[in-house]
């Protein structure tokens, strides 16, 4: 059986600890602990210039920071400028990530280096998760959450500083943010011309909403002084982002705290997922000691991985069995993620099977070796189509980078790239920036929400596509979020923009309340939102089949969905009215998907999103209903809500999607792979060899121009 880890001490244990009565040792371990963070902060090679850097943030609005990975941007910058008095007038320092597990695991440190609990001075805030307060002064939080902060506050007056960090990850937040920040810091600096303009135009997109957002009066607002504005990475192409910033001051903080030797493949490795596992097996056997930091591209890979290395893990002799696997990915419950942070039990070797969430910014103590199959699941998006879809593909340079300096981060390490040096030199220096190969629909309606009406004209650091943005308004315009004068004016957009989901599965919400299905379209977004609940183990494919069988719908994975969560739930009742504890519910559940073969994690974190959205839409005054046995009306609202993905069968049994005119395929996880339906709805396209749609539900097609005359033509 797999060791368990024991819990890693917080500083709040640390307090606690102080008052034991035989607390002596135990103040003594604190000691040295807190000599131990003192030293280590010390030695970073940002402590050399934390004057210089002061200075700098004191002399320019604007500063980019470039230095290596580890050398101590993240954790210590904002703790300089605290010292340095940036947060007087109970002023904040926000600082945010592309990831919430950095967010949450950086904000952990940085608390402890400061000595205080966790919420006060130093917090984290990111989507349906606040550990913040009043006396929060310095703040972690995820881009997208600071992009909601504006919809509330569009001065943004309580940040005296913000720092973007990880920028070179480009994501659309990220991106989004910088053009937002930049027309704040004008609107702070010149408070009576251009602020006064901003907040007008801020107010004017949001004329009906003020009771949904109670935005801040426009004199409270005013009293904001100028905002500083810090861009932070270690693998960054300063030039680009000055020019954007207008010619900001750039500088660069030199050295790293440890060594990391890169090594290649001679060839390039045709199974990168063999060659992963090779590797975790040969450092494993004749490297010395040190955790394991494997990057694959999603769940389903990460937990096939898992499988093998348990597998093989049996056949090794006794005595080097001592390796545990941890995984560690977006859509992995927070508390799950938080394992991988944890040290393995004495004796143990860890190897975390991570995304790239485990990329940038974490330190996950105890890596010595990194393995780098220098692939990355992105999203694409075709703007002729208007497909949005994910494909694996390589690295750029930057990424590769960030990898390996995860390795060295508390002494010299390891990283083994699976391709050739040769290959290296070809990968692109930066990645190309998420808003240049992504549906815009979410952004266009968060840029409305904040009061930008002319999103083409939106000073964006690299515009994306002309034609990706008419086809996210014409896409928003026919879910009915904008008049047809591309407004955000009516009740339905505004409901869209305050909900933190796709602006299609706001709109389910939305319309399934005038379907009174709610209760079944809130299960389906929040299983939706989740990676695979099933699991086909290759060694009991006949079984899981088998099981998956009884949750089926005829009409396809969307009610499928709905039976699987509903028996979770029934499951969870009946272990609640044997009286058991919380814990031993849980065990239920988790046995009772093993035997159903459903993905736990998977199953938890539906169940987590579920509830947060159904907090959201109670707030927006939405009871949940059901339609009870009436599917129909459910399958008419999926058509009524996704009609932009809708295909028809071929004479060859293939599909047609009628919005871009591409062939698909029902993919084979789908219920419908088999029963070929005349007319599909869909929720995702999976480019690999073929095209690929997922989620399926049959639909008559003569609901397309019933339910979605604004797109479908009666007679088409
Ligand atoms: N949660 C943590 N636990 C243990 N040590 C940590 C933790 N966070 C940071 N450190 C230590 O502090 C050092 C500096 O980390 P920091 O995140 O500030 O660096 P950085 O320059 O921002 O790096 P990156 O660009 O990779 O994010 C790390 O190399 C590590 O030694």
């Amino acid at each position: 059986m797999m060791p368990s880890f024991p819990n890693i001490s917080t500083s709040k244990d640390q307090q606690d600890g102080r008052k034991l009565a035989n607390g002596d040792c135990k103040n003594q371990q604190v000691l040295a602990r807190r000599q131990l963070i003192l030293q280590h902060r010390k030695s970073l090679p940002i402590a050399s210039v934390e004057r210089r850097l002061v200075e700098e943030v004191r002399k320019n609005d604007t500063l980019i920071i470039v230095g290596e990975t580890g050398s101590g941007k993240t954790t210590q910058l904002p703790q300089f400028l605290y010292n340095a008095g940036f947060c007087r007038d109970e002023k904040i320092i926000g600082v945010t990530q592309p990831r919430r597990v950095a967010a949450v695991t950086v904000a952990k440190r940085v608390a402890e280096e400061c000595n205080v609990e966790l919420g006060q001075k130093v917090g984290y805030s990111i989507r349906f998760e606040d550990a913040t307060s009043s006396s929060t002064r310095i703040k972690y939080m995820t881009d997208g959450l600071l992009l909601r902060e504006a919809l509330l506050d569009p001065l943004l007056s309580r940040y005296s500083i913000i720092i973007v960090d990880e920028a070179h990850e480009r994501t659309v937040h990220t991106d989004v943010l910088l053009g937002l920040l930049k027309k704040v810091q004008l609107a702070r600096s010149h408070p009576t011309t251009n602020q006064h303009n901003f907040i007008k135009a801020n107010a004017k997109g949001r004329e009906d909403e003020s009771r949904s957002f109670s935005p801040l009066k426009a004199s409270e607002s005013a009293k904001s002084t100028s905002l500083k504005l810090i861009i932070m990475s270690a693998s960054l192409d300063a030039r680009c982002f000055s020019e954007y910033f207008g010619g900001a001051k750039a500088v660069h903080v030199h050295g790293r705290q440890y060594p990391v030797e890169v090594l290649y493949t001679y060839q390039p490795e045709p199974d990168y997922l063999d060659a992963t596992l090779i590797t975790i097996f040969q450092i494993h056997l004749e490297e010395a000691s040190g955790d394991i930091l494997a990057f694959l591209t999603g769940q389903e890979e990460i937990e096939s991985v898992e499988r093998l290395v348990h597998d093989r893990i049996r056949q090794l002799p006794d005595g080097s069995q001592n390796l545990l696997t941890v995984p560690i990915y977006a859509s992995l419950p927070s508390e799950q993620q938080m394992n991988a942070f944890k040290p393995a039990p004495s004796g143990f070797r860890k190897v975390i099977l991570a995304t790239n969430i485990a990329e940038t910014s974490v330190t996950i103590p105890g890596i010595k070796y990194v393995i780098d199959p220098g692939l990355v699941k992105a999203r694409s998006y075709n703007p002729v189509t208007g497909m949005e879809s994910l494909i694996i593909i390589p690295t750029s340079k930057a990424q590769a980078l960030q990898r390996s300096g995860r390795a060295g981060r508390e002494g010299p390490g390891k990283c083994f790239r699976l391709y050739p040096e040769s290959e290296f030199s070809k990968l692109t220096d930066s990645t190309v920036p998420e808003i240049k190969r992504c549906n815009l629909s979410n952004v266009v309606l968060q840029l409305k929400a904040l009061g930008i009406d002319d999103i083409i004209g939106f000073d964006f650091m690299e515009k994306p596509s002309r034609m990706a943005i008419v086809k996210s308004l014409e896409q928003l315009f026919l879910l009915g979020a904008l008049s047809d004068d591309y407004k955000l004016s009516s009740p339905v957009g505004q409901q869209m923009a305050r909900l933190p989901l796709d602006p299609m599965y706001s709109k389910a919400l939305i319309l399934a309340k005038e379907f009174k299905c709610l209760e079944e379209m809130l299960i389906v977004v929040a299983m939706l939102s989740v990676e695979s609940i099933f699991y086909f183990p290759r060694e009991k494919m006949e079984e899981a089949r088998a099981a998956r069988k009884s949750f089926s719908s005829p009409e396809g994975d969307h009610i499928t969905l709905v039976n699987v969560y509903r028996a979770s739930a029934e499951c969870l009742e009946k272990s609640k009215t044997t009286n058991s504890k919380e814990k031993t519910m849980e065990k239920k559940l988790n046995k009772w998907c093993r035997e159903n073969f459903i993905n736990y994690r998977s199953l938890r974190h539906a169940r987590d999103i579920h509830s947060q959205i159904e907090g959201h839409i109670r707030q927006m005054g939405f009871s949940p209903s059901s339609c009870g046995d009436d599917m129909l009306q459910f399958r008419r609202c999926l058509t009524a809500s996704f009609f932009l993905n809708a295909a028809m069968k071929q004479p060859d049994g293939s599909y047609r999607a009628l919005s871009s005119s591409q062939t698909v395929q029902v993919h084979p996880s789908s219920v419908l792979f088999r029963t070929k339906a005349d007319c599909i709805i869909f929720n995702e396209l999976v480019r690999t060899n073929q095209n690929y749609v997922r989620n399926v539900t049959r639909v008559d097609p003569l609901w397309l121009p019933e339910l979605a005359p604004q797109y479908y033509a009666a007679d088409s």
